[in-house]
């Protein structure tokens, strides 16, 4: 009997079809984890996938051979990749095959933090996509937020809701995920607090708070949407029983997913009505414990009264035309001093969530005026829509790790004597703003950002 894994949970398991108690009792008795990472194919590539092993079912995922410090890696701060664990990329072979990725949907996120779904959603989801996501807990909002603007794409809004304001914009979403807090087993390896946590109580509650969250937030899904389920628990209660719960009483049917038999994804069926279900098991693949369902709203879904007209915002200004790369596809907007852009066409969108909901980010932040100059944001220098003839200085990995500490950079590395805003770059990727003056250099890294660590 495993020392690692609660034998309660093992037990559960052992009637379950494609589960081999010795091998996953092993399999949490091994030292070393899996690192994985998934590139964002719209930044500059990093060194590490080249060498990396492909993670089967997402063709931007890799494991690493070992685990470099991250904090240290400028390529991390630039939102050049994303550490996520393998098995949760499957949510990319999921959008592909329900075909997401086809026509621009309005996509909810709806537990977001720290944002590994949310950044895997705004890369595979079509381009002209809305992506709301939402975390509950204010705490974890700020890292979802920072993560979003690290991986850059402008048509994304952060809110801090509980599920059910969703409810307040019934019928609005063409896409929901709930990648739902659970009771963790799938992470013991990772996470061992998760283990001293885990307790068949803690299950059933999961399963209860589950249950609330999709009822709470569903009405917000428009009739034919699609929901997709996620948790990285083993336990049917938290998986094929909410699969069950959701056909019986939410109006959703279930949908199929092909998948590669050789991925040794093992593929369930819901005990009342047969919804497939996807489980990924340590043992059997290089990934944690994770689960996946997809279904469809099959009921009726009333909508809300939206804005009949489309609203005019503001035409991005003149002045911006050097720092975005193509002005006249987005509105501005003001947030207190900060001016904001989306995509033109979300005019009405954004009138209805700052209705609605509390916004804590939306689109691309790009910096506030100072008389007749745009002090210019953070996000924007991370921001995918950044203007390609910005000035840059390119640091080497030194240098680099300097400014992500908001250091000193030496004046030498302003050859031309220039003076303005460049950005501070590392191997063509952009990490933040620097203001060049006549003998000095000023570091507008962000000082909540700065790493402070050496090694971790
Ligand atoms: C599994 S984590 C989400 C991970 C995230 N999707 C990702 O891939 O990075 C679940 C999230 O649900 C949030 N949460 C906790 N209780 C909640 C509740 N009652 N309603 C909605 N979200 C909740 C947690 O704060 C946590 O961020």
């Amino acid at each position: 009997m495993s020392n690692i894994v609660p034998p309660a949970l093992v037990r559960r398991l052992g009637n379950l079809a494609g589960f081999d108690t010795d091998a996953f009792e092993a399999v949490h008795e091994q030292e070393g984890g899996i690192t994985s990472i998934r590139v964002n194919p719209d930044k500059p590539q990093v060194s590490p996938p080249a060498s990396g092993d492909p993670v089967p079912w997402c063709n931007t995922g890799y494991y690493l051979s070992e685990r470099p410090v991250f904090t240290l890696d400028p390529l991390f701060h630039a939102g050049c990749y994303y550490v996520q664990e393998a098995s949760s990329m499957f949510l990319a072979h999921a959008i592909r095959e329900l075909m997401l990725d086809k026509q621009p949907l309005i996509a909810l996120d709806l537990c977001a933090a720290p944002g590994g779904k949310s950044t895997l959603l705004n890369t595979y989801l079509h381009p002209d996509s809305l992506l709301i996501a939402n975390e509950l807990i204010k705490s974890r909002v700020t890292v979802l937020a920072d993560n979003l603007v690290r991986w850059g794409h402008p048509n994304t809004v952060v809110t801090n809701n509980d599920p059910s304001a969703f409810a307040r914009i019934p019928g609005y979403v063409d896409l929901m995920l709930v990648d739902a807090p659970c009771s963790g087993s799938g992470m013991f390896r990772k996470d061992h607090a998760a283990i001293n946590q885990w307790s068949e109580g803690a299950v059933q509650l999961c399963s209860e708070r589950q249950r609330r969250i999709l009822a709470d937030s569903l009405p917000t899904l428009k009739e034919g949407g699609v929901l997709l389920y996620s948790t990285c628990s083993y336990s049917v209660e938290e998986n094929e029983e909410i699969a069950d719960w959701l056909c019986e009483t939410q109006g959703m049917e279930p949908v199929a997913l092909s998948v590669n038999k050789a991925w040794g994804i093992e593929q369930t069926r819901s005990e009342r009505h047969g919804c497939p279900g996807f489980r990924f098991y340590p043992h059997r693949l290089r990934g944690e414990g994770f689960f996946l369902a997809a279904f469809r709203k099959a009921t009726v879904q009333p909508s809300f009264d939206r804005p009949k007209s489309k609203t005019e915002r503001a035409v991005v200004p003149d002045k911006l035309e050097n720092w975005i790369a193509h002005p006249e596809i987005f509105f501005s907007f003001t947030v207190g001093d900060d001016i904001h852009i989306l995509p033109k066409g979300r005019e009405n969108d954004l009138l209805i969530l700052q209705k609605m909901l509390y916004l804590r980010n939306a689109g691309t932040r790009v910096g506030r005026m100072a008389k007749n100059d745009l002090i210019p944001a953070h996000d924007l220098a991370l921001s995918l829509v950044r203007h390609s003839g910005i000035p840059s200085i390119s640091l080497d990995e030194a240098l680099a790790q300097e400014y992500l500490r908001k250091g000193t950079l030496p004046p030498s590395i302003n050859a031309d004597n220039d003076t303005g805003w460049v950005l501070a770059t590392f191997n063509g990727a952009s990490l933040g703003w620097m203001k060049l003056l006549p003998n000095r250099i000023n570091n507008y890294y962000p000082k909540e950002w700065r790493i402070l660590m050496v090694n971790g």
